[in-house]
């Protein structure tokens, strides 16, 4: 068995994670990682075998390296992400009722609206930070007025989901300055996922109204899942396009060319950057896998982003190319916990792009892109940028 020093987790490989994910492939389809006493998989083949055997690799011991069986989670599991069968299909089945695609359909009017006037005032401008003023201002618009959130207060949103991105990783500095940052947006979260504080009709409310069978508590957390997930995950996705069209400019044109290549032109974004970049799994027998024998109990780490990179089922897979055809990357997940929100998200990102591309002629960069360090997300905490 071959074991890696890597820290996946140290700042310098969350600022630059490329290098180990090639050292992870090269190194075997399984691996151990000694620093943490895990195994990693890389592989697209071995990634994609986990996700979708959740009865040998499990979600309820958690999905970040604490395990639940042996330590308090520091919030109440998910009744979704950190939950198995049976449970878990009935809360995802609730859920579903909600968010159909039909439902996510009814939102590309207003999605339109919102891009048109955000795109304009950024055009005016000509020099801003599309993370502040593009990447998170769109979903912490779009999104909260979807679930149902009173206008105030969602400057919680962002420290909240710090909080839940690095709560996956160890309690390194991220976590914990993320904890320290946290605790106001704890408290509002908390608040804010109850029937009481979401408009009528919003997508909160239909939640807690499809949840009939579920106790306030557990209604309020199947809200907390949308809270959790729906914000930096698009956040990200939409700061690491901007930087990929800065970084390419064919691309760019490509897509000025064909504005309606927009949701695909996203999907490749969300494959070349993965912002979801790992989860772990928590094997429940003895598995004998990439060659490997894992023990029954032991964390597993899916480098999801690895995986969305791999040669060995990505031709070209380092070549950002928005005409590829990126469907079956794992950057949303796959099998029964594959993304519960991936309509939601790829509507933001293709109504948001294409409105940038009728409008914007250049995007370039204006400044250094700084990182967004994060024990799980990969995108900008800055990207300064000139539009024409
Ligand atoms: C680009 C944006 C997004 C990305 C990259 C993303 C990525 C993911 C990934 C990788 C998973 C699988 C987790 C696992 O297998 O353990 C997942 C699950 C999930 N996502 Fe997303 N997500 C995005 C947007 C959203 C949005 C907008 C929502 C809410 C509307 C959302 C809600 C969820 C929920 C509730 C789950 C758990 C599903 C389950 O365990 O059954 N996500 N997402
Ligand atoms: O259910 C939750 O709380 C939850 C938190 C984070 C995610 C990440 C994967 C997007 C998903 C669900």
């Amino acid at each position: 068995m071959i074991t890696l020093d890597d820290d996946p987790f140290a700042d310098e490989t969350l600022a630059d994670p490329l290098p180990m994910h090639r050292r992870l492939r090269d190194a075997g389809a399984v691996v151990r990682l000694g620093r943490y006493d895990v195994w990693a998989m890389a592989r697209a083949a071995e990634v994609a075998q986990a996700l979708n055997d959740p009865d040998t690799f499990c979600s309820s011991a958690g999905v970040g390296l604490s395990d639940f069986r042996k330590e308090t989670p520091w919030r109440p599991p998910s009744l979704l992400l950190e939950a198995d069968e049976p449970e878990h299909a009935l809360a995802r089945h609730t859920v579903t009722s909600v968010l159909t695609p039909k439902v996510v359909k009814t939102y590309r009017d207003t999605f339109a609206r919102e891009a048109e006037t955000l795109v304009a005032s950024l055009l005016a401008r000509g020099e801003f930070d599309a993370v502040a003023d593009f990447a998170e201002a769109f979903p912490l618009k779009v999104f909260p007025d979807a679930v149902g959130l009173p206008a105030e207060g969602r400057e919680h949103l962002l420290p909240y989901g710090a909080l839940v991105f690095n709560g996956f990783g160890p309690r390194n500095h991220l976590f914990t300055e993320a904890m320290e940052r946290g605790a106001a947006a704890r408290e509002w979260i908390a608040e804010h996922c109850r029937a009481e504080n979401l408009a009528p009709g919003g997508l909160g409310a239909r939640i807690h109204e499809a949840a009939a069978d579920f106790s306030e508590e557990e209604r309020a957390l199947l809200v907390r899942s949308f809270l959790s997930a729906g914000v930096d995950t698009t956040v990200h996705a939409l700061g690491n396009a901007v930087l990929c069209f800065a970084e390419h400019p064919d691309q760019w044109a490509a897509l000025r060319e064909a504005p309606d290549r927009s949701r695909a032109a996203f999907e490749e974004v969300v494959r070349f950057t993965s912002p979801v970049q790992t989860f772990f799994r928590t094997t429940t027998r003895d598995v004998e896998i990439g060659g490997a024998a894992i023990p029954a109990g032991e964390k597993v780490l899916l480098f999801l982003a690895a995986a969305n990179r791999d040669p060995r089922r990505w031709p070209d897979p380092d070549t950002f190319d928005i005409t590829r055809r990126a469907n079956g990357h794992v950057g949303f997940g796959a099998g029964v916990h594959a993304c519960v929100g991936q309509m939601f998200a790829r509507l933001e990102g293709e109504v948001l792009l294409a409105e940038l591309a009728r409008r914007v002629t250049t995007i370039e960069l204006a400044g250094e892109p700084r990182p967004q360090l994060s024990n799980t997300l990969r995108g900008l905490a800055s990207l300064p940028v000139r539009v024409r």
